[in-house]
């Protein structure tokens, strides 16, 4: 059947109330109004299964603790478990002494004296008795005139005085009492205050404080707005007599899905207490909901009596006790509410975040009130319990804001805004190809991969060790003191990087650590880019700045196109703001080369002309896993040079290696000049940082001496001990060391560049030594004397 196009021929409008002064539209909220919890009992009665006495107690549990002071906790005459539950609650002593149980009754004796039987004992208990009052149930359910019907609710108003008296007597109960015109919106209004007026009198002991009747107006079913139900209302507490001796209750269903306004517009016009359900469930489409109504007057600034700050944990008793879901959608509580997939709301709320941070440190300074001011969101989550984990979800709808936060709350990079713009571009492709949410893991792992940000997604080139130091024709000139102002200090890099797995030497100048490791690239594989946008932040893992770290950006160009169109942006973090820089540029070319474009490979030979130092120090690192120290590197390619000389013209790399073996005695069972008799020596501790090395030592394949020395070191130690037995005076002029492999298969690498000194001679030469152990004293202590192998010592005699 389709719907009508006269509906007027099957349904009539609700009658408008005439009442021309009406005063709550200009009223506001000033404070919360007396909640009653009916979830046991108008909640229960609607359930497909209703509650069994252990749900009901743990629901009865959850609303106590929620603060909730007034309970509906059963129907007790419907039913023996609602009976027993509330038998249970007064036995077991579970009900706090500030807290009033209710109970609902009809107008009927035998189910009167039940109800009142259920309460015998409790310390304060509230007896609610209703009838219907309008036309219709008048007429068709009751068959009764209007005298019957008030005499109806007088009689049996008399019959709960009566019963209730003699149960405060006999079990010191102490009662209130609520009646209900049930239908009252569909009730005349002067009859149902007829009614009430009635019942007042046959009460008969109305007072103020604890002894006020309780006028329950029920929107049994919602048939109008909510600004009739307001005016029915205020229309209610101006005509009843003895306002002062009434609580004017509220008691909405959702009909219309107008519930929530009916009870804020009834409480305006003069309602003083409101009965609901959390989450509103109920006959029909529910009650009112009191988690709702709680929380739209503490986002008004007033306390509303009621504490939701674990709501999830609140929505799981109580989803588990109705067996009800709260909707996605759902105010406050449902799983959505919190959450912005759209781009605009996510650059709004982003940026209130911001702004609210600044706003707040200034309002901390001034001791003013950090209010909550962020576009899209009424409350802060964190009040409920909830964290800001699912504010901000991603899918084709989102922005560069929404994702830019995500990156910042999960990896605490603050991307420039260019870069938002580039990593929207990466995140929108794979959400819209793959039509779904991307979920921060998979945003996160994006982002690594688009940057190669972290050990496990690593680009092609990546940094393993270099230096940063000023070049030497600078150091000449400030020396000279002849550079002016207008001299930049020149910046030097000398680092292995590894290129698609082979460890590569390379070295560059420029006038920053960023632009000398661009021209390291440029010149020794062929990658010119340019730096069009820099910045940087810092990152603070503890709020008193503790291992703070820098996170660097930088938008790379092509070099020979400033203003190109294509770019390349890159990130890195370290603790050390130079390499966060380097590991940034080095993410950019990452991305710039993952085209699969060619970097010329390490040479195969060596040729005097065209060969650089950095060439020899490359197939060392590569085949011998040594990171040879810059001049070091320039030693041995002089060593190089000539021995390619000698064979006219180009060497291959393995007789390169073999030569730096054979050179430096590294890895040869060749005897050096000075050994030490089985590898090994004593070093002990002396008082302060002083230590003392002892062994014995072979000096040119003579008998073994026992000898020692002392100093700050093992290795100024050893110099002292062989100073006791050679002419002339040995100082270390340069020394570096590093690790090779990784785990238990580490070992340590030390490089010595030694110097000897005979003043009688007048001589002074130098070595470079090198050795590996897995101990790093020992391989500094091999070092030297693998040193003192090129040198030309004179021992003294025995
Ligand atoms: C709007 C509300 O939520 S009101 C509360 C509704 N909640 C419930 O009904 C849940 C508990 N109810 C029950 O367990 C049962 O209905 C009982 C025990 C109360 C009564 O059961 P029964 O005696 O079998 O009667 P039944 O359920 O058919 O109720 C209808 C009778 O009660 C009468 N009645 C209905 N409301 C009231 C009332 N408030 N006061 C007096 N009588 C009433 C009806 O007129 C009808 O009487 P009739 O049999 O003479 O025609
Ligand atoms: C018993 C009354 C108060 C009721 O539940 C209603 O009218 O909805």
């Amino acid at each position: 059947m389709p719907m009508l196009s006269a509906p007027s021929q099957k349904y009539k409008p609700y009658t408008p109330l005439l009442l021309p002064n009406r005063q709550w539209p200009s009223k506001t909220f000033t404070q919360a109004p007396i909640w009653l919890s009916t979830d046991l009992r108008d909640g229960n009665q609607a359930l497909v299964n209703p509650m069994t006495i252990e749900q009901k107690t743990v629901f009865f549990k959850e609303a106590v603790k929620s603060g909730v002071k007034q309970i509906e906790v059963a129907y007790p005459s419907a039913s023996d478990t609602d009976f027993a539950f509330v038998r249970g609650l007064v036995e077991k002593n579970q009900i706090p002494d500030d807290v009033w149980i209710q109970v609902l009754t009809p107008a009927r004796e035998d189910l009167i004296r039940r109800t009142i039987d259920s309460v015998a004992g409790a310390k304060h208990a509230i007896l609610h008795m209703y009838n219907a009052t309008s036309p219709t149930f008048r007429n068709v359910v009751f068959r009764n005139s209007k005298e019957q019907t008030i005499e109806l609710a007088v009689k049996h108003t008399k019959l709960v005085r009566e019963l209730t008296e003699e149960c405060t007597k006999k079990h010191g109960t102490k009662f209130m009492y609520e009646y209900s015109p049930e239908t009252f919106t569909q009730t005349e209004p002067d009859f149902a205050i007829e009614v009430c007026e009635a019942v007042k009198k046959a009460w008969g002991k109305a007072a103020l404080g604890d002894e006020r009747i309780i006028f329950n107006l029920p929107s049994t079913v919602e048939i109008a707005p909510p600004n009739h139900y307001a005016d029915q209302i205020e229309n209610f507490c101006n005509k009843i007599s003895e306002r002062e001796k009434i609580i004017v209750s509220l008691h909405p269903h959702n009909d219309r899905g107008t519930g929530i306004a009916s009870a804020e517009l009834g409480v305006l016009a003069g309602g003083d207490r409101i009965e609901g359900c959390f989450f509103g469930n109920g006959e029909r489409t529910g009650n009112v909901d009191l988690v709702t109504l709680a929380l739209n007057l503490y986002t008004q600034g007033i306390p509303p009596n009621l504490d939701f700050s674990d709501l999830q944990n609140t929505i799981d008793i109580v989803t588990a006790c109705n067996d009800l879901p709260v909707p996605a959608r759902y105010p406050y509580a449902g799983e959505l509410v919190f959450t912005a997939f759209s781009g605009s709301h996510q650059d709004a709320i982003k940026k209130g975040f911001e702004a609210q941070r600044s706003r707040h440190d200034e309002c901390k300074a001034k001791g003013e009130p950090l209010l909550w001011d962020i576009p899209y969101l009424p409350i802060d989550p964190a009040d409920l319990g909830q964290t800001y984990e699912a504010l901000i979800r991603v899918n084709s709808q989102s922005g560069k804001g929404g994702i830019a936060y995500l990156i910042k709350q999960h990896l605490q990079l603050d991307l420039p805004r260019k870069m938002q713009v580039a990593f929207y571009q990466v995140v929108q492709e794979v959400s819209d190809r793959e039509a779904r949410e991307m979920a921060v893991e998979d945003i996160t792992t994006t982002f690594r991969r688009a940057y190669h940000f972290g050990s496990s997604h690593k680009g092609r080139l990546s940094l393993r060790s270099f230096k940063i130091s000023e070049s030497d024709s600078e150091k000449r000139k400030d020396s000279d003191q002849d550079s002016g102002d207008e001299d930049e200090i020149q910046r030097r890099f000398d680092g292995t990087v590894s290129v698609d797995g082979v460890y590569r030497v390379i070295r560059g100048q420029g006038n920053g650590p960023l632009s000398a490791l661009l021209s390291a690239l440029r010149i020794h594989l062929d990658l010119d880019f340019a730096i069009r946008e820099y910045s940087e932040h810092t990152i603070n893992d503890t709020d008193e700045g503790e291992n703070a770290r820098a996170a660097t950006y930088v938008e790379l160009v092509p070099g020979n196109d400033r203003k190109s169109s294509k770019s390349w942006w890159g990130v890195g973090v370290d603790s050390d703001i130079a390499r966060s820089g380097l590991r940034a540029v080095l993410s950019a070319v990452n991305s710039a080369i993952s085209d699969g474009r060619e970097i010329p490979e390490l040479k195969l030979g060596f040729q005097p002309n065209s060969s650089a130092p950095e060439d020899v120090a490359s197939v060392i690192v590569n085949k011998l896993g040594l990171e040879l120290p810059r001049k070091f590197q320039v030693a041995f390619f002089e060593v190089v040079q000539k021995k390619a000389m000698e064979a006219g013209g180009e060497i291959s790399i393995d007789v390169v290696t073999e030569l730096f073996k054979a050179t430096y005695n590294y890895q040869n069972e060749k005897p050096t000049k000075v050994a030490l008799v089985n590898d090994s020596f004593k070093l002990n501790h002396l008082d302060g940082s002083r230590r003392a090395l002892s062994g014995s030592f072979i000096f040119l394949g003579g008998s073994p001496r026992a000898i020692s020395g002392s100093g700050n070191g093992p290795l100024s130690s050893l110099l002292a001990a062989l100073h006791t037995q050679i002419d002339g005076t040995l100082s270390i002029r340069d020394y570096s060391e590093h690790s090779i492999g990784e785990g238990s298969e580490v070992v340590a690498a030390s490089y010595v560049d030694l110097v000897y000194e005979v003043p009688s001679k007048k001589t002074k030469t130098s070595a470079w030594g090198v050795a590996t152990d897995t101990d790093i004293t020992e391989s500094g202590v091999k070092a030297v004397l693998n040193a003192l192998n090129d040198l030309d010592i004179v021992v003294k005699k025995d």
